[in-house]
């Protein structure tokens, strides 16, 4: 029984160190059409968080196999290195589309992976039982991808804890990990009938109950679009609202809103001081030549490490 536990342990810790950019901070989430050189060049020459090289509902559908084919292209050269880690990503089409096949295996056969894959439109679990052999069959070698699952229909959102929980089991055993969840709130509303308000009233409800699922999988919450992206007052003021509901990161469409939605995902102070706190804990357990350690009554794991020390990277960036 210890055997089994210590060995599930190890298993777990061996596979977080091998996830590329596993719970890098994710403020900024820029979509960059895929059919779009000039836009990807551009991408690479800013400073955010994570790119998402779109194959979905940026790209016209006369345009899937030129975005699927640019991107392809920009993998093989490899990913530009920059003096501060970020996350490239690719988002395929949905899963019910005659797309999604050729995307996945056109990024996932390039000379280099891209560190994540971003699942549009996930409504209920057997859709990642797909993806998951999909990946499985895909990746050759050692090397294991993030996943990050979009939430954005009525049926989505009933199903929400079955899609995380099966997601968590099926990355234990296949080539992913599940490493967020983003609220897909232009088709949410366009699913359920709502009309859009400056408030977001009408879907205050979605919105919280991603967070809480996300929180409750240990995973990052990104929040939604806004769409006018020359209001740039309007998107600080729905940056902030999102960060305090709970949100890690937010979806951004244009290079202008980079700054703004960075600047407010940045940790609180509370954040800081118990990141802080976790990593000077840490080492004097090391010195002490002690492996597992509770901090605030807390066993604290691999992925718990990394995201204190994230929380410690991106505090040096507040001013
Ligand atoms: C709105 C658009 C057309 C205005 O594009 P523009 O070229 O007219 O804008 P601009 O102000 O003239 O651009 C200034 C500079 O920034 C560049 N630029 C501008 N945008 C980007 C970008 N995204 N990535 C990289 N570079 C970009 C642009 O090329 C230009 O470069 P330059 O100064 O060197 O000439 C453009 O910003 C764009 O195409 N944005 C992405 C739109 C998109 O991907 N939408 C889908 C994602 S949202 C979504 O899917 C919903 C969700 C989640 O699913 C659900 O809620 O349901
Ligand atoms: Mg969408």
């Amino acid at each position: 029984m210890i055997y089994k536990t210590v060995l599930k342990k190890l298993q777990l810790y061996l596979k977080s160190a091998f996830v590329r950019n596993y719970n890098v901070p994710r403020r900024a989430l820029m979509y960059v059409p895929g059919d779009d050189s000039k836009k990807i060049k551009k991408s690479f020459t800013l400073d955010v968080d994570c790119i998402a090289l779109d194959c979905e509902d940026g790209v016209a559908v006369n345009k899937k196999k030129e975005a699927r084919e640019t991107i392809r292209s920009y993998l093989d050269l490899g990913k530009p290195q920059r003096n501060i880690e970020y996350d490239l990503g690719v988002r395929i089409n949905a899963l019910d589309t005659e797309y999604w096949e050729e995307d996945l295996e056109s990024c996932l056969s390039a000379k280099y992976l891209p560190d994540t894959i971003l699942i549009p439109k996930v409504e209920n679990s057997d859709i990642v039982r797909q993806l998951s052999s999909k990946i499985k069959n895909l990746i050759k070698t050692d090397s294991t991808i993030n996943v990050i699952i979009y939430i954005e229909s009525a049926k989505a959102f009933l199903n929400l804890v079955d899609i995380c929980q099966v997601t968590e089991s099926l990355s234990k055993n296949s080539k992913f990990q599940h490493v967020g969840l983003v609220f897909g709130s232009d088709d949410f509303c366009a699913n359920i009938g709502a009309t859009r308000t400056e408030s977001s009233l009408e879907i205050l409800y979605a919105r919280q109950k991603l967070v809480l699922v996300a929180k409750a999988f240990n995973l990052q919450a990104i929040d939604m679009v806004y769409i006018k992206y020359k209001d740039l007052d309007g998107l600080k003021q729905q940056c902030e609202d999102g960060m305090r509901m709970g949100y890690t990161g937010k979806q951004v469409i244009h290079p202008g809103q980079v700054p703004i939605v960075q600047e407010a995902f940045l940790p609180t102070q509370l954040q800081i001081e118990w990141a802080t706190g976790l990593l000077k804990s840490f080492h004097k357990h090391q010195k002490d030549g002690k492996g597992a350690f509770t901090y605030k009554g807390t066993m604290i794991d691999m992925p718990t490490m990394k995201q204190a020390e994230n929380i410690v990277k991106l505090a040096k960036l507040k001013k």
